[in-house]
């Protein structure tokens, strides 16, 4: 089964046409993939803990989380988000199946630092595969909230990027991260580009600059060790245009790709 886990950020979330939801229910009939979806909601959680006067920060592209952060994200993503992104693929007559990270211990989660700096943010440790394969087998398409437990049943609040990345590395299949941008871009001599394709060298670089900043760390971090883990391919897509992701279905350049080093040319 050629397995694609769409990461659909946060920032797109609200904007996203139905026409895309048409296109992941569209890829599933045709057996063109096996659509599993992982969803953020950065924007949502903000909002949310705006009205309830929290003050919240990032560190790199992710969230500082105290206990009632998490709440709060637990409550949008695993919550509202979750569901209505069911409801659209519902909509366009796909079976689709919300659960969250911590519904049959799906991630397994570890802190992502062992000083726990940033509070209750969480890194996949394992996956448990074998309820994907369940829901796949009957036909249906996996909506995964980044929300995870560890093994005491301490919950975690995980980028939506990485817990894309770590399903994407067990089951083997493609990512595509889906955002508000068209990929990966720099502007070089007055002109915004659009980078094709990126290795790990290059992005490291572009980080240590601050062409890559923000939310797009995570995102090129979680590619590049998708790729090291055994994801087939990953890449940054526009969510504004379903068209990208077809392209990318059919092996033809859209947005930006993550490679691990530049392809050696044989004469
Ligand atoms: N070099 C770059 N090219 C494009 N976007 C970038 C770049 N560096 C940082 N960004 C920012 O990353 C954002 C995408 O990350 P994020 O807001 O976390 O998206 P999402 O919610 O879709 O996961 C872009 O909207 C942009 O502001
Ligand atoms: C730890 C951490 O940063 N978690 C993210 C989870 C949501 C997410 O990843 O949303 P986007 O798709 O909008 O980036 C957060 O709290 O914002």
């Amino acid at each position: 089964m050629n397995i694609v886990v769409l990461k659909m950020g946060g920032s797109v979330l609200a904007k996203l046409p139905d026409s895309f939801y048409k296109m992941v229910v569209y890829l599933k009939e045709q057996n063109i993939c096996q659509p599993i979806i992982v969803h953020g909601g950065g924007p949502e959680i903000n909002h949310a803990l705006k009205q309830l006067n929290v003050k919240t920060e990032f560190m790199d592209g992710l969230r500082v989380t105290t206990k009632e952060v998490l709440d709060v994200a637990e409550m949008v993503m695993s919550g509202s988000i979750n569901k209505r992104i069911v409801g659209k693929l519902q909509k366009e007559g796909g079976t689709a199946i919300g659960i969250s990270g911590v519904d049959c211990s799906l991630l397994q989660t570890i802190p992502v630092d062992s000083e726990c700096s940033l509070g209750f943010v969480g890194q996949v440790e394992k996956v448990n595969t074998s309820w994907l394969q369940l829901i796949i087998e009957n036909g249906g398409i996996p909506v995964i909230s980044p929300i995870g437990a560890d093994i005491s049943g301490q919950r975690y609040n995980i980028n939506g990027d990485m817990a894309a990345a770590a399903v994407a590395q067990a089951l083997k299949g493609k990512l595509a991260l889906i955002s508000d941008i068209p990929g990966v871009m720099e502007e070089i001599d007055g002109k915004k580009i659009v980078h094709e394709q990126l290795t790990k060298e290059e992005i490291e670089a572009k980080i240590a600059s601050g062409i890559i900043y923000g939310g797009m760390i995570p995102k090129v971090r979680s590619a590049l060790k998708g790729l090291s883990g055994g994801v087939k391919e990953s890449v940054i897509l526009n969510g504004f245009d379903p068209e990208d992701l077809k392209k990318f279905m059919e092996g033809k350049q859209a947005g930006t790709k993550v490679i691990q080093n530049k392809e050696v040319q044989h004469v």
